[in-house]
């Protein structure tokens, strides 16, 4: 299978659905949320309608008008677009993996079903194949995601053989904190051109020691510019600069006065999901995202002062450069 792309690699942002007040899907928004990631977060690459994109509380008919308006709008702006097409329906999610093709995006990522649930590699791997047939000149990506899923098949055991299998198969997001899992994906398809992405945005630093090629990840919609910094520190062999962004933008030491220009834990102490990214993302792009869909509520009022507040202590889009050693930011 030839796919004339280049190969999904550095940040892909976990896009968020921007609703309106009453739950629909403000569609307005999306063209300047595209030049957002752009422009101010240097993030070309986009992963719609997954988790953070609240893709499965979305209809099918909204995922597709949805994966359709980030193509459009990202056209000539954006480097890859990926549309995740997972669903409990195999007849969906092929519905949804052809209309990405038809609609002209990059490639198609699936979760496992995680309803009724394949309880081996074999009967994924069949389920994933169906999908991917169904857009048979698209990338496939497989996203790991067993927390959520509760299919906790190993990655690596998925990937051997995968390609007699799926031969559109391009790639992993790996969406787990099994660092050895997803150190034996790497090491044992070193000959392929596969895409490893890491998803748990705190912890990439040592993914990208295990060999990660990107991530996608939801941090990355108001994060991107700060990660990129580290993902060029970690180029460079600066490995304690790199940590420096690591640490102090998602995972600073409780002890130091770090903690206090921590900005993931600070929110993760206060519950951090779906909601609040909507929340932190309105604050620091100006873009307004909305309210959750519904099982999900809408992060607390507690939360968003508390966040705003939060956000202006650390003068949030204008970070002091950490080479200086200056690392509590604002505080
Ligand atoms: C469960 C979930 O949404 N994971 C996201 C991607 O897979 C991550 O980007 C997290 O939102 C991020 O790592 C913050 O915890
Ligand atoms: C984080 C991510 O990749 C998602 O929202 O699906």
């Amino acid at each position: 299978m030839a796919f004339p792309k280049k190969k999904l690699q550095g940040l892909v942002a976990a896009t968020i659905t921007p609703m309106t007040e009453n739950g629909e899907i403000n569609f307005s928004v999306i063209g300047q949320y595209v030049d957002y990631l752009v422009k101010e977060q240097g993030v070309k690459n986009i992963f719609v309608n997954g988790t953070t994109g609240e893709g499965l509380s979305l209809s099918v008919s909204e995922r597709r008008q949805v994966a359709e308006e980030w193509v459009t709008k990202g056209k000539d702006k954006l480097d890859q677009v990926i549309i995740h097409v997972g669903a409990l329906s195999l007849k969906e999610s092929q519905e949804l993996a052809q209309h990405a093709a038809e609609i002209g995006a990059d490639g198609i990522a699936v979760i496992a079903p995680f309803f009724l649930k394949p309880w081996t590699k074999d009967i994924l791997i069949n389920f994933l194949k169906e999908v991917a047939a169904a857009a048979p000149a698209l990338p496939f990506y497989y996203y790991h995601i067993p927390a959520l899923t509760g299919v906790k098949i190993r990655a690596e055991e998925l990937l051997d053989g995968i390609l007699d299998k799926i031969p559109t198969f391009q790639g992993l997001k790996f969406s787990d904190t099994d660092l050895l899992d997803f150190g034996q994906c790497v090491d044992q398809n070193r000959q392929q051109q596969f895409a490893f992405l890491f998803g748990v945005d705190e912890q990439l630093l040592s993914a990208l020691v295990m060999g990660a090629t990107g991530a996608v990840g939801s941090t990355y919609n108001y994060l991107g510019k700060k990660t990129n910094q580290m993902l060029e520190a970690f180029e460079q062999k600066d490995f304690s600069l790199a940590l420096n962004y690591q640490v102090n933008v998602f995972f600073p030491s409780h002890k130091s006065q770090r903690y206090q220009s921590c900005f993931l834990i600070y929110f993760s102490r206060l519950g951090f999901g779906v909601s609040q990214t909507k929340a932190i993302m309105t604050l620091v792009s100006g873009i307004p995202m909305g309210p959750p869909r519904l099982p999900l509520q809408k992060a607390s009022r507690e939360f968003t002062d508390s966040a705003e507040a939060k956000l202006k202590s650390l003068d949030f889009l204008s970070f002091t450069d950490l080479k200086d050693g200056n690392l509590e930011v604002g505080s």
